[in-house]
């Protein structure tokens, strides 16, 4: 693990997490990259071989801080505001990839779609036996959501990529937040915020008809 201001730490990423909720149900854009780049830091040290999804989220948390630091940085301030700005204007590509291929409504879908992965990883960490493989729990998790996204060889290599993960224990000690127990207590204490934030974002996608995004 990384030492210092850069090592990985639980509990900011999952209060990051927990600040993305506003009082009148927005979600807030800043925390949630927040979040993910917290994430992104304890993918990278699990070695080389799961680079190939770091890089995929660093691009997409990249364009959507593009557009946070813009002329037009207000309206990405939640979700909310978001989706209204590049409806209203035009700037989602609807059915294929085209004049706006990397709208925010397109790129944040993408790590929407990844929060349903955490979700259930995270409660799959938290409710299994001390003993249970990190690496099930994570190909459950990716099966039962993001892998019904990806084409065959994204699938194929995130599987052989699950395999070198730590035994459950060993990962939640990796978490710099204490023992084992303490690391669920504190996952029990969170998911329910990164639940009401996947929730929510998928209510709002599914009212403007945007889940299917290309
Ligand atoms: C106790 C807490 C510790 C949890 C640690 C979790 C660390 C996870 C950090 C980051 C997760 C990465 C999120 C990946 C976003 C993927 C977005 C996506 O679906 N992209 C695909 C579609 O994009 P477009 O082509 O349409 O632009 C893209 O094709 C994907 C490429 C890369 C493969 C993504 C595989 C995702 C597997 C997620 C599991 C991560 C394994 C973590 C192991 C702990």
């Amino acid at each position: 693990m990384a030492d210092g201001a850069d090592a990985f730490c639980l509990r900011e990423v999952l209060v990051a997490f927990t600040a993305c909720l506003g009082e009148q149900r927005e979600v807030r854009v800043d925390p949630y990259l927040a979040g993910w780049k917290g994430l992104i830091r304890f993918l990278n040290t699990l070695g080389t071989v799961f680079s190939f999804i770091s890089k995929d989220a660093v691009t997409k948390i990249q364009i959507l801080e593009n557009y946070r630091n813009s002329d037009q940085r207000e309206k990405y301030l939640t979700v909310q505001s978001m989706v209204e700005y590049e409806l209203a204007n035009g700037l989602v590509d609807l059915k294929k990839r085209s004049e706006h291929p990397d709208s925010g409504c397109r790129t944040f879908l993408r790590l929407h779609r990844a929060l349903r992965w955490l979700q259930m990883f995270l409660e799959g960490l938290r409710t299994g036996e001390e003993d249970s493989k990190t690496s099930v729990i994570c190909s459950e998790a990716y099966n039962a959501s993001l892998a019904n996204y990806h084409p065959w060889i994204i699938r194929k290599a995130a599987t052989v990529a699950f395999y070198v993960l730590p035994t459950r224990n060993t990962f939640l000690e990796n978490m710099n937040v204490g023992t084992a127990d303490e690391a669920v207590a504190m996952l029990g204490d969170a998911l329910p915020f990164i639940c009401k934030v996947y929730d929510i974002t998928e209510e709002l996608y599914a009212q403007h008809k945007l889940l299917d995004l290309p």
